[in-house]
């Protein structure tokens, strides 16, 4: 019987998406009451994100989660965004009175399950007198760092990307040691950002009812024991956070066809232990084809076993990239052949998937939250390329306060026009670093796989702390 009804709405971006139906998994397994369904939105611009959902929904087959596909906007002159987070929040109001009416529909509605900019849709939980909860698909240090900043703006006056500009670093609640103002997110440095709609968002936090963080105790203790103290994060207390993570994209959606797929596995494992080194920027990054050179020449020079997803940009601005269809193009010139015995460039691949193999041996990663989960689990070290959004956060948390990772780039200046390109050398150096089988950083990175994995098991923190976030849905919706 099902009582207790949530409505989700994440945009389609498959670092959130993918994640939200994860987590709806299991919620559903632990209390069979609880039935939720996912209000699915396209972007008008992008067959090929859209294949990428509707074969992600395919494969998400569980009971008590249900589908329900909203319009889909025309692609008209309106949608020629240049800016993917301006981009996603358009669609998010084009889609808000369609949510309302859905929503006010809902026999016997629970609330509204909602990822980190989605925060327009509280608006129609208040209407309606149901909560909010928030899904923060980063980690609580990022999260921290976002409360912290609005704290500073709404209750001291503080003009965010002014105050940083004078700065060289930030004492935050919510790390450990000083941040330096070089690897703070556009989001906080830029006045375009800040002002005009990550200030907006990171108020909305505040009105949601608890904020569900991918995350563990034990990876983010410093930054979860934060929320406590008050006096960092202002005189309205915050709502109640729930870290279950780590919470993993476990669906392994594929687009290449599966025989590709496969061919790709298989050569995987049949390859040493931990001798290949695995290259990929998460769902939405490109290169420049400069700096696609450079990494081949980079990796070509380590020597090393290598698979490197390589992804053109996307057809129209906002949509996501596409594989190659002839890669040569993209490459050094006979860099394919040189490399055949050792390596493989390929598309699209269940990244958790490869994580989990032997043969991997390191990850040269973007730092997007879910990769940084993913290989966290699976003990596989990481060098860290942050190439854009808090990617440079999450890149000096890995290095510097938890030290397991190397860093390629700490910081994305090179994605800026007229910077300098991150060079050969300095790939082929982090490669080498992070594939060195004795470093350090893999056995502590070992050490944070098991407690990882503890996190979800019965008597985990996460377990715990999904149990308590069942109980708050379960209890506010019969109070
Ligand atoms: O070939 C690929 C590439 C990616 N993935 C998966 O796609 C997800 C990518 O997520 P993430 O690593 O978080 O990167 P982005 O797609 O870049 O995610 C956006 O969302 C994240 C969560 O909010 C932020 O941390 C990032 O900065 C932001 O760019 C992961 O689950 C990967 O396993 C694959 O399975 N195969």
């Amino acid at each position: 019987m099902e009582k207790f009804k949530l409505l989700m709405m994440v945009p389609p971006l498959m670092g959130h998406l993918a994640q939200a139906l994860e987590l709806a998994k299991p919620m559903l397994a632990r209390n069979n009451q609880l039935s939720i369904t996912a209000l699915i939105m396209e972007l008008p611009i992008d067959p090929h994100g859209t294949a990428r959902i509707q074969s992600l929904i395919a494969a998400t087959n569980v009971e008590g989660l249900h589908f329900h596909h909203l319009p889909t906007p025309e692609d008209t002159s309106d949608w020629n965004i240049t800016h993917r987070g301006l981009f996603t929040l358009k669609l998010l109001e084009y889609q808000k009175p369609h949510v309302r009416e859905i929503a006010s529909k809902t026999q016997k509605l629970s609330g509204l399950l909602i990822d980190l900019v989605s925060t327009t849709m509280i608006d129609v939980a208040d209407e309606l007198g149901v909560p909010t909860y928030l899904f923060f698909t980063s980690g609580a240090a990022f999260l921290g760092l976002m409360l912290h900043l609005q704290t500073l703006e709404d209750e001291q006056n503080q003009d965010i990307p002014d105050l940083v500009k004078g700065e060289s670093h930030l004492i935050l609640p919510s790390f450990a040691k000083p941040v330096p103002i070089g690897v703070l997110p556009a989001a906080a440095t830029q006045k375009e950002y800040w002002s005009t709609f990550v200030l907006k968002m990171t108020r909305g936090y505040r009105r949601a009812k608890g904020i569900i963080v991918n995350t563990f105790s034990d990876l983010e203790s410093n930054a979860i024991s934060s929320f406590s103290l008050d006096s960092y994060y202002g005189k309205s207390s915050l709502p109640p956070i729930f870290p279950v993570g780590p919470i993993l994209n476990r669906s392994q959606i594929h687009p290449q066809s599966s025989e590709d797929c496969s061919a790709m596995m298989k050569w995987l494992d049949c390859q040493p232990k931990n001798s290949v080194v695995f290259l990929c920027f998460g769902s939405l990054a490109t290169f420049h084809p400069d700096q696609v050179q450079e990494i081949a020449y980079g990796i070509e020079r380590s020597g090393h076993r290598f698979l490197w997803v390589l992804r053109q940009p996307p057809v129209k601005e906002g949509g996501f990239p596409r594989d190659y269809e002839n890669l040569e193009l993209a490459l050094p010139e006979g860099f394919l052949d040189r490399t055949a015995s050792i390596g493989k460039v390929v598309g699209w691949v269940p990244q958790l998937a490869v994580l989990s193999r032997s043969a991997v041996g390191a990850f040269v990663s973007h730092c997007g939250w879910n990769s940084t989960l993913e290989s966290i689990f699976c003990g596989v070290p990481i060098a860290t390329w942050p190439v854009q959004a808090e990617q440079q956060l999450n890149a000096f948390q890995l290095v510097r306060e938890l030290g397991i990772a190397v860093e390629i780039s700490l910081d994305y200046n090179q994605q800026k026009e007229n910077q300098a390109l991150v060079r050969a050398e300095q790939v082929e150096k982090g490669i080498r670093e992070i594939m060195d089988v004795e470093n350090e950083v893999r056995i502590r990175v070992k050490e944070f796989s098991e407690k990882s994995r503890l996190a979800t098991k019965e008597g985990g923190s996460s377990y715990f702390a999904l149990g308590n976030l069942i109980q708050d849905i379960c209890s506010r919706s019969s109070a």
